[in-house]
């Protein structure tokens, strides 16, 4: 049966059945309410430790790029919103089809991942390995969805890199699960505590 959360009407409120990929963005739909709008993106940003400018820029983009792709009919909105339910037509090339073109998880690419470019240690990737990633990843001409590619990956090192710069199997898997996003917010909550 569905979790004891509140259903929305658009079904977003039962956890049991999004996707993962639905699950990677759920964090930033804060009200709960299936859609994103960019304030929405910009505050999760700024939970998770970005600051004004990077969040700002984040939420513009992200949203220029995938409102359209999620919504029905032609026109755009001019409140750019992202509707979580169509989220894996954000789906772009480059990637690592870890998530699949119906946004679930692929534990056979994921792995992929680490066998391929994890040299240095085997359960973790460094700056370079991210690099060598996205270079091989890249689909010749489609500079689009390289930098889409990019932007992800860069972003995910920089947040969840540890302190000696690698980025964990761990990490990574929970970004592809939509965990990660809670559990930095959380650490983040527990380091002010602690040092207030
Ligand atoms: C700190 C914030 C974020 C980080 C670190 C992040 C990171 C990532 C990573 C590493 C991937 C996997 C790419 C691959 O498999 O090669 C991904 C996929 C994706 N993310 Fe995010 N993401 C973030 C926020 C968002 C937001 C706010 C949205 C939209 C509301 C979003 C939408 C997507 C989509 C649609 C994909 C699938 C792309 C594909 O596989 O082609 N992400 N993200
Ligand atoms: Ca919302």
């Amino acid at each position: 049966m569905a979790s004891s959360s509140s259903l929305q009407p658009d079904g977003m409120g039962n956890h049991d059945q999004l996707t993962p990929l639905e699950k990677h963005v759920m964090f930033f739909d804060i009200n709960k309410d299936g859609i994103i709008y960019p304030w929405e993106t910009y505050l999760g940003f700024r939970k998770l430790g970005r600051n004004i400018f990077r969040s700002l820029l984040a939420a513009v983009l992200i949203h220029l790029v995938l409102s359209h792709k999620t919504r029905p009919g032609k026109w755009p909105s001019l409140l750019f919103p992202i509707l979580i339910k169509n989220i894996k037509y954000g789906k772009h090339g480059s990637d690592s089809d870890a998530y699949d073109a119906e946004g679930r998880f692929v534990p056979e690419k994921f792995e992929e991942i680490f066998k391929k470019y994890a040299h240095k240690n085997a359960n973790s990737l460094t700056a370079d390995e991210v690099n060598e990633l996205l270079k091989k990843n890249r689909e010749p001409k489609y500079y689009f969805g390289w930098l889409n590619a990019t932007t992800d990956w860069r972003l995910l090192y920089d947040l969840a890199k540890n302190k000696n710069g690698e980025l964990t199997k761990e990490a990574v898997r929970a970004v592809y699960d939509g965990s990660l996003f809670e559990q930095m917010t959380m650490a983040r909550e527990n380091a002010s505590k602690k040092s207030s």
